[in-house]
Formats: structure tokens, C-alpha cells, sequence
């Protein structure tokens, strides 16, 4: 299994695309093309959009163990000393992104990442994902690389012809990322326009690829499970199960949840002929933390008994 990341999208940012009349440029189409990309980089994605500080936070809680790498995109939460400090407390290396240059703004998040990609559109989650995939967070390695390709390239003296490379370390052929590049364009600004390099804030500790805590025992038994990924009964049996011996707290479970309902409405996979079920299941279970539909340990007991019919 390939390296796991939490991908953390904030608040209006699922009104991406639609807000700007943009076909292409949607939340939707950014996420598939985050999990296309994953998919090439042997990367496994968390995918979460909130519109609230709080779930944003207790979702780093809960997936901080499960997760070695976090990509945060805070929209406008860039002053949240809370995200700051929840990404600092975690401990894993993060990557924070804006679509869209931050200008003026100054983030607070950034004291707790690694680096902070800006104003390339989809480019600026996707050159997150390769970092995280090569290691090399703070993109140092591969400028290297680059400036000795490039004279490399200078010696031989090479025609000059169209750029090839997308962005600033952008090694993938235009045509493979077509999807991400035309809403990429166009959020990060006019065509043809100057356009600054990725990489805002490089003055970063050198952080390893792998998280910075070692994975307790726990987080280790959660990464074998085979079915972790799949959105079945058995799965939702066993968290509620791992609610009620306390190994998930009630916000624990409901963060789950929530993620879990989410995927489950962008069509993410599900076990056949219990999709039904399962959305009503988790979005009882989302609500299970908040005082009108707080579950108690009967009620959950009998939710996960409908788990197994
Ligand atoms: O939605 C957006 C785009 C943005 O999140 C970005 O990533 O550039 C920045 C936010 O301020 C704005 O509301």
C-alpha cells in the first residue's frame, strides 16, 4: 500500500466552480483528479471538504494515525490559530495550498507546514502530491534537478522549442493532465499572464517523507486491515464496535462518518446492494455526537446489529 495522505479542503470550497460558472473546475473534478494522480503516484487519499473549523480539526485528530502526510487547502481559514495549531499537535508533515496566489494575506497555517504551493489552480494540489510521493516536501531536491536538466539541456544546446514541463517542476506531459490543467489556468489567473512559481514559503524545517511520530501499534493493525478503503457494513460494524470498547471516540466516529457519507455522495465505491443503508447509516452516525441525536450505547448497539442483517 502506497503512502496516505489527508487532503483537507475548507471552507466554500465546495461551491468551487460553480461559484465562478466554471465547468471542469469543481470540487468533483479537482477530487478526481487528486485521486487520479494518487493513483499514478501510488498515494492513497483521504478526502475531506468542510465548511467548519471544528470538523476540519477533529478530522486531523481522527486521521492522524492512520495518515502520514496531511494537504491542506484553508481557503479562507489561512488565520485559523486553531488549524495551525491542531496540524502542529498531529505532528505529520503537511503541504499547505492555495489555488489561487494568497497575495496580501498572510497565513498562519504556513507555520505549521513544510511549504505552501499557491496561485497554480488544481497544479498546486497536485505538485503537493508529488512532493509528498518523491519526498522531497520542500521541492529543493527536485530545483536541483532541474537547474542541471536545464543546463544540461543549455550544453547541449538544444533547439528551443514549446515548454514541456507544467509549473515549475511539472515533469508530466501536458496531454496526461489535461483535466487538471484547463480549471488549474484559469483559477490561477489570465492566460498568458505572469505566474508565480509554486513554493511560497521554503524556509522550511527539512522534514523526512515518513510522519514525524512513529505509528503507535494501533494505527499500524488499522493499516492492514484490507477493507479499510471499502465502505462496507462490516467496516461501519467495526467502528461502531471500536466506539463502544473506546478505542474511536463519539467525535472520532462522527468525523468518520461524515467523510465516509461524503464519499459514499460523490459515488465513491460501496459494498453492492447495501448503499441505501449504509448513507442512512452514516449520516445517523455523523449526527450521533450532537445533543438532539446523540446516540446512546443502545442505540449504537442496535445500529451495528442492522450492520448485520
Ligand atoms: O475559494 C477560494 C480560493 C482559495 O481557497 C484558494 O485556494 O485560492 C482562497 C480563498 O480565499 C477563496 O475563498
Amino acid at each position: 500500500m502506497g503512502k496516505r495522505l489527508l487532503v483537507l479542503h475548507g471552507p466554500n470550497l465546495n461551491l468551487l466552480g460553480e461559484r465562478e460558472g466554471r465547468e471542469g473546475g469543481r470540487l468533483v473534478d479537482l477530487d478526481a483528479a487528486l485521486k487520479a494522480r494518487a493513483g499514478e503516484l501510488g498515494l492513497e487519499l483521504t478526502v475531506v471538504q468542510s465548511n467548519h473549523e471544528g470538523v476540519l480539526l477533529d478530522t486531523l485528530h481522527a486521521e492522524r494515525s492512520r495518515v502520514e502526510g496531511v494537504v491542506v487547502s484553508p481557503a479562507s481559514l489561512f488565520g485559523s490559530y486553531p488549524l495551525r495549531d491542531a496540524l502542529e499537535a498531529i505532528g505529520l508533515p503537511a503541504l499547505e495550498v492555495y489555488l489561487t496566489e494568497l497575495g496580501e494575506r498572510e497565513s498562519v497555517v504556513a507555520d505549521a507546514c513544510v511549504a505552501t504551493l499557491e496561485g497554480e489552480g488544481f497544479d498546486s494540489y497536485l505538485e503537493a502530491l508529488a512532493r509528498f510521493a518523491s519526498g522531497d516536501l520542500t521541492g529543493e531536491h527536485s530545483d536541483e534537478e532541474d537547474e542541471e536538466s536545464l543546463e544540461d539541456e543549455e550544453e547541449d544546446e538544444a533547439p528551443v522549442g514549446p515548454v514541456k514541463t507544467l509549473g515549475r517542476k511539472g515533469k508530466t506531459p501536458a496531454s496526461e493532465t489535461a483535466l487538471a490543467v484547463a480549471p488549474a489556468r484559469a483559477l490561477a489567473g489570465p492566460v498568458g499572464g505572469s505566474r508565480k512559481s509554486l513554493g511560497r514559503k521554503v524556509e522550511a524545517p527539512a522534514v523526512a517523507a515518513s510522519p514525524a511520530k512513529t505509528l503507535g501499534r494501533k494505527a499500524k493493525e488499522a493499516r492492514a486491515e484490507p477493507s479499510e478503503d471499502f465502505l462496507s457494513r462490516a467496516l461501519v460494524r467495526k467502528k461502531i464496535a471500536d466506539r463502544l470498547s473506546g478505542r474511536l471516540s463519539p467525535a472520532e466516529l462522527a468525523t468518520w462518518a461524515r467523510a465516509q457519507w461524503l464519499e459514499v455522495q460523490r459515488g465513491g465505491p460501496a459494498e453492492s446492494g447495501q448503499r441505501e443503508l449504509l448513507e442512512e447509516t452514516l449520516q445517523r452516525l455523523t449526527l450521533s455526537n450532537v445533543p438532539p441525536s446523540r446516540l446512546s450505547e443502545p442505540e449504537l448497539v442496535d445500529l451495528m446489529t442492522r450492520m448485520d442483517r
